[in-house]
């Protein structure tokens, strides 16, 4: 089914968003605030196509997806026509809330409007708009959106049953697995566990237990790799239940409990190592943040095709 879908916020994920949603058959308005982000926009697009098509994964041109997706800085009108607005602007509670006003107003009485929001509570959000609060959910995306298909649906407190559902079916029309959130915790599902894993990795390196290449290929290479085929909780079974109470018995007590981002962080931003724009972050880059973008994108490809190839 094609629908009328807005993207909010042409970084990283807008940039996918409209790689995905118009590889699976919707129209695609795509507004930033700033023209050159959508104009860098479009070289993203193009790359990600490029690497989709390098991966068997689409016939489609680069130049036929980047010629469909319509661009605007203007937001109303950018969302005027929209079935489902998503919003993709920075992790900011304000930003959100300013953008859901002026979509509220702007776009018609019955879209949805969906948040890609990493982990604010979807209901502050809402509280913006009132009035259309029953229509606000969280939609959140793995990135990059068009190689992994969870997208987590979150439920606010005002969100209807039925803005739940056709959530849901439009994620199953993009290929995409809903995974459903009934109650409105920060972080949700999966960026709790991501960041329960961060916090961990970040603490064993400063605590010098193993160096940031060797953590990083220790989830890399065995923890995520295992979990990627069978999951926490099947491997938990395999290994019996009682091997891992007995085990988490004794480890949780020396686990990071730390309720604020370890000082690295502010350490690598200080010193201008703020990722792969720049280089470097906590690894160390010798090819272009695109190249390392396209070199993801090809392994997650390849990593797809294999999972594809089970029974
Ligand atoms: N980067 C990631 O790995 C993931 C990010 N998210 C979430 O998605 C959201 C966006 O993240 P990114 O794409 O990484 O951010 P980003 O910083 O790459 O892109 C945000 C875009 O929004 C634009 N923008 C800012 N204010 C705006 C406004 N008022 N109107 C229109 N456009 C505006 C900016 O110009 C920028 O192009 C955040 O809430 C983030 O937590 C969710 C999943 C993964
Ligand atoms: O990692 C991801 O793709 C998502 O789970 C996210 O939302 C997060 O923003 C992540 O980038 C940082 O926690």
């Amino acid at each position: 089914m094609t629908r009328n879908v807005t993207v909010v916020g042409a970084g990283n994920m807008g940039q996918g968003f409209g790689v995905h949603f118009t590889l699976h058959g919707q129209d695609v308005t795509l507004v930033d605030h700033r023209e050159e982000n959508l104009e860098q926009a479009a070289d993203r697009m193009g790359n990600a196509v490029e690497e989709l098509r390098e991966g068997g994964l689409t016939e489609r041109s680069p130049e036929s997806v980047v010629e469909a997706v319509s661009t605007t800085t203007d937001l109303p009108a950018g969302v005027a026509d929209a079935d489902l607005v998503l919003e993709t602007v920075p992790e900011d509670l304000s930003i959100k809330r300013d953008v859901f006003s002026t979509v509220a107003e702007a776009a018609p009485s019955d879209a949805v409007l969906a948040s890609n929001t990493s982990g604010i509570p979807v209901t502050e959000i809402a509280e913006a708009v009132p009035d259309a609060a029953e229509r606000v959910v969280g939609c959140h995306w793995w990135f990059p959106p068009y190689l992994l298909e969870p997208v987590e649906v979150v439920r606010g407190e005002w969100t209807s049953d039925r803005t739940m559902d056709r959530t849901r079916a439009f994620l199953e029309d993009v290929d995409r697995r809903p995974i459903t959130v009934e109650r409105d915790v920060p972080g949700f599902v999966w960026n709790r566990i991501q960041n329960a894993v961060v916090r961990e990795s970040v603490h064993l390196l400063e605590e010098d237990v193993a160096s940031v290449e060797d953590i990083n290929a220790a989830v890399r290479d065995g923890y995520a790799r295992r979990t990627a085929v069978i999951g926490p909780f099947e491997t938990m079974d395999i290994a019996g239940v009682d091997q891992f109470r007995t085990v988490a018995e004794h480890l949780y007590p020396h686990l990071c409990n730390d309720d604020t981002a370890q000082d690295t962080f502010d350490e690598l931003l200080e010193s201008g190592r703020t990722g792969i724009e720049s280089g470097r972050g906590f690894l160390e880059y010798d090819e272009s943040d695109d190249e390392v973008l396209r070199r993801r994108d090809r392994r997650l490809a390849t990593l797809g095709r294999v999972f594809d190839s089970f029974e």
